[in-house]
């Protein structure tokens, strides 16, 4: 199966954002992708959460969503917009981080809401608080795709194993991590997580990223963000075969599915879970409680 991987540097207008992502889609299928992946946010990066609200739409409503559509049509590929903010009409007024899985034919073949949310600080100038403007999921989501079966994450997920062991276990055989990960922690954990991911379940993990300085001329009194960029492709066996850089483009990798049952038969150790006693001093708060703020 022949896979693009589409790096970008969104800024702050979705309509602005949207042709040089559908450009970009266009590369990676005039290269042979049957299977095409953006990053989260692909729609836009804003430090502004009036001017989210004030331009978010839900699902049935957004542009960028249906422009993508159309687009996984005409191409006549599987296109995983690695996620949209989309307007939720909750009464908290928060978003949500959705992936979205396009089928060739242009209907949307899954769906999958972030689950862990990016509530942390950097350091004294940066911290993060994402559960205040958009609204966790609750549920982890397979899908079948291009001759194979997805497993559905998004970025910060990257840090809760479980999540892929329970996707892989459930059939998943590629794992996706559409991502904007800070430039901090991306340097320091970003190609090791993925890596561990991939060893792990013994599945291939494909990780389109945001890159770069993203403009917020909409925002000129707050700092620009930045992201860490280095898309990312790894085999079962958790070798890179791919790696993005730090400029928007497209990354193209033909992956021989047949890896992941050699992989997994070498070391079958998804397949080795045993029960466990609890150690002592546990107490009885529920083992994975669900992130709220
Ligand atoms: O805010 C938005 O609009 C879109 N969401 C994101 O960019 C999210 C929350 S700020 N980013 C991450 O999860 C980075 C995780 C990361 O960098 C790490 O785990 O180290």
């Amino acid at each position: 199966m022949r896979v693009g991987l589409v790096q970008l540097s969104v800024g702050d207008d979705p309509a602005a954002n949207l042709g040089p992502t559908t450009d970009l889609i266009r590369q990676a299928a005039g290269q042979g992708a049957q299977l095409v992946l953006t990053p989260e946010a692909t729609n836009l990066l804003s430090p502004d959460r009036a001017r989210q609200a004030a331009l978010l739409r839900p699902e049935a409503d957004d542009p960028t969503l249906a422009a993508l559509r159309a687009e996984a049509r005409a191409l006549d590929i599987w296109l995983l917009i690695g996620s949209l903010a989309l307007a939720t009409g909750d009464a908290d007024g928060r978003f949500a981080n959705r992936s979205l899985l396009i089928a060739p034919d242009g209907t949307i073949a899954a769906r999958y809401d972030k689950l862990h949310m990016f509530d942390v600080t950097i350091s004294d100038t940066e911290s993060y608080r994402e559960s205040a403007a958009y609204r966790p999921g609750d549920r982890a989501v397979i899908a079948p795709a291009a001759g194979t079966v997805l497993g559905l994450t998004i970025c910060y997920d990257l840090r809760f194993p479980h999540l892929y062991r329970t996707l892989a276990q459930a059939g998943a055989r590629v794992l996706t991590v559409p991502s904007a990960f800070n430039p901090v922690t991306g340097a320091a954990h970003w190609e090791t997580l993925l890596r561990a991911r991939a060893i792990e379940t013994g599945c291939f993990v494909l990780a389109p990223a945001q890159c770069g300085r993203h403009a917020a001329p909409h925002s000129p009194d707050r700092p620009a963000r930045r992201s860490h960029g280095h898309s990312l492709v790894v085999d079962p066996w958790g070798r890179v075969l791919a790696d993005g850089g730090d400029q928007p483009g497209v990354t193209i990798v033909s992956l021989d599915l047949s890896a992941v049952d050699e992989a997994r038969s070498r070391i079958p150790s998804l397949s080795h879970d045993r029960p466990f006693a609890a150690p002592d001093g546990h107490d009885d708060t529920p083992k994975h409680p669900r992130q709220d703020g």
